[in-house]
């Protein structure tokens, strides 16, 4: 199995933090990365012996810039610069040494040019038993190319001259990987790893700022892989990632994420390339939709909440025996309020106020989402259980709610409520259409792998939603048969209303739930009759939907009267319409999807100016 390795440069923080984080993440190796080291306050022995009781092997220092094909006088002050370095690198206890294609105009082209140049370099580097790997940069001004870097190591034919491959220059402009094949795997002398998001934008500032971990962007980063496994490459996979929210984060939760991307992509390669694995992970828990939702709050909120579920159709269905937790349902729809004075929820109260502290989703087979999760580095959750209660297996998800999975041994998870006898009546909500959680916009990358990686959910596009204070990002990640859809929303800038939710829920949370319907005119007079209200939406609005869409006159009539917002896309339609906020926190969405798979992007920048409206104003204080 090749090692895991991450380079310096991808986590927040001053060199020891960085090494820190990387171990206690569970890395083997590290790449030093100069700039980490030039702006530490102690050298690199100590850098060393850090490493050394870390258990962190240095697979290299780098990077070594504006090397080869340099007319003199620049080409002997560069071998006395690598001599440098190389003093350096053997205090530091590493052997390899990057370099990275040269970038400065007054370098000279030339592949044999190059190439002698690396053989020399690589007769200074053996005297002192170190190692060079050379690496195009995509940018590179003679040498941007993973072929013509391979071609000059070929040339230079020196046993201390390998090649370091690198998928993002390769992978962003585009190269085949296939070529890789005629590289032999121990001339391969580093691989790193790295994905983006596909933008359009000159290739160095995409590669400066947008990197991600594999799994989070748009680059086959894959097959990239195969085709270094299929070298025989038995190296560490080091990942690389410049990226402007990982370095402005927490160093400790990159790292975990860096090592489960590395995890997921083994895996993913297994079936191929066993040699990738010690052992496979346990299936992506296969879902099949939301079990229940768990508010935590407390005794008054408790009696708003259930006033405003009742208003919206739901029916108290169960009481716990023994706890202060009650049982709300409607269609598929199972809702807990938990008002309890100790436990999970309380303490989850305690910090974020009211609001939704645990979500149970229908899986499969519990026991495996578990073992997948635990095996992705995701914490774990147990609480004691009272004699005869069910113990739901749990782990920490979005802003410290819990993810509990049920499975068939889950599906009683009600044996703890009395049932309670309600009026039937026609329920007109059917199941939860989404669920929305608000985070600060530095973790979406990391709730995306999250998810991704541990359920089987799939990520849409992501979309751009103007908040009136700020950009919103919205990302959706949903399930194949469609019972299951996260939407997770970030602002970077602090004064929109996800923003604000951070605030003033203190951390990251469920800012809605959306449920699914099949009439909703039906199902909004319904509520209406039963004293619920809905978000304002203004006239402008609706003009413009009329002039866009040729909808019925009287249709017209009623999204004006029910303030409920219209979509299209194709021939799918999609109605919705809001409650207004509970407590300032959070606040359902009521859907009809007619052959529609969006989320209403279009009016969500509608629905966020209404809302502001109706929230007090972000610079006067709480009373
Ligand atoms: O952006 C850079 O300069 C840079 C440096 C070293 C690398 O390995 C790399 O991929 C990029
Ligand atoms: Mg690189």
């Amino acid at each position: 199995m090749n090692k895991r390795s991450i380079a310096t440069v991808s986590l927040s923080g001053a060199l020891d933090e960085k090494l820190r984080a990387i171990a206690a993440a569970g890395f083997d190796e590290v790449e030093i990365f100069e700039n980490d080291l030039l702006s530490f306050g102690a050298g690199p022995r100590d850098i060393a012996k850090l490493c050394r009781d870390l258990n962190l092997k240095i697979c290299a220092f780098q990077p070594f810039r504006d090397f080869e094909g340099m007319p003199e006088p620049q080409r002997a002050r560069n071998f006395a610069r690598a001599e440098r370095k190389f003093d350096l690198m053997q205090e530091l206890g590493t052997d390899l040494l990057l370099i990275c294609s040269n970038v400065s105009p007054s370098s000279l082209g030339g592949i044999d040019r190059a190439a002698d140049d690396f053989r020399e370099l690589g007769d200074r580097a053996a005297k002192r038993g170190l190692r060079v790997g050379y690496e195009a940069l995509a940018w590179g001004r003679h040498v941007n190319d993973y072929r013509d870097a391979w071609e000059i190591v070929r040339r230079a034919d020196h046993p201390a001259i390998g090649v370091i491959l690198d998928s993002f220059h390769a992978l962003a402009p585009g190269f085949p990987v296939r070529a890789m094949a005629s590289i032999p795997g121990d001339k391969i002398f580093l691989v790193q790893l790295a994905d983006a998001p596909k933008l359009e934008l000159d290739i160095l500032s995409w590669s400066r700022h947008f990197r991600s971990f594999p799994g989070q962007g748009d680059l086959p980063v894959g097959e990239f892989m195969a085709a270094v496994a299929a070298t025989g490459y038995a190296g560490p996979l080091s990942l690389e990632i410049f990226n402007d929210q990982f370095r402005a984060g927490s160093a400790a939760q990159t790292a975990i994420d860096g090592l489960r991307s590395l995890i997921l992509l083994e895996d993913q390669l297994a079936p191929d390339w066993p040699k990738l694995v010690s052992e496979p992970l346990a299936p992506k828990a296969k879902s099949h939709g939301t079990g229940f939702i768990e508010f935590a709050v407390n005794e008054t909120k408790a009696g708003e909440l259930a006033r405003l579920l009742s208003q919206l159709g739901f029916r108290k269905t169960g009481e716990h025996r023994s706890k202060a937790v009650e049982r709300w349902s409607q269609g598929k729809v199972e809702l807990v309020i938990n008002c309890e004075t100790d436990g999970f929820a309380h303490s989850h109260y305690v910090t974020h106020g009211p609001g939704v502290c645990a979500i149970a989703l229908d899986v499969d087979n519990a026991g495996l989402a578990m073992q997948r999760a635990e095996a992705l580095k995701t914490r774990t959750f147990y609480q004691p259980v009272g004699p005869g209660e069910l113990e739901i297996p749990a782990i920490h998800g979005v802003g410290g709610s819990l993810l509990y999975f049920l499975d068939q041994a889950g599906k009683n998870w009600d044996t703890d409520f009395e049932p309670v006898a309600s009026e039937a009546s026609a329920d007109a909500l059917l199941a939860v259409d989404h669920i929305a959680q608000s985070m600060p916009y530095d973790e979406m990358l990391s709730w995306l792998l999250f998810y991704t990686g541990i359920l089987d959910l799939k990520r849409l596009p992501q979309m751009e939603i103007a908040d009136p204070r700020g950009l919103v990002q919205s990302q959706a990640v949903i399930n194949g048969d469609q019972s299951l859809r996260f939407v997770l929303n970030g602002s970077s800038a602090n004064r929109t209303l996800p923003a604000r939710f951070i605030s003033e829920f203190f951390g990251s949370g469920v800012q809605h739930v959306a449920f699914a319907c099949r009439d909703i005119f039906a199902a909004v007079a319904a509520m209406r009759a039963r004293g619920a209200g809905f978000l304002d939406i203004p006239d402008n609005y609706y003009d413009d939907i009329e002039a866009k869409y040729d909808l019925a006159p009287d249709l017209m009539a009623q999204l004006r009267a029910n303030h409920i917002l219209y979509d299209r896309e194709g021939d799918g339609e999609f109605f919705q319409v809001y409650t207004h906020i509970f407590d300032e926190r959070f606040f359902f969405e009521i859907v009809e999807r007619r052959n529609y798979q969006g989320f209403g992007a279009a009016n969500a920048g509608i629905r966020l100016a209404a809302q502001s409206r109706e929230v007090r104003p972000a610079s006067m204080p709480r009373v």
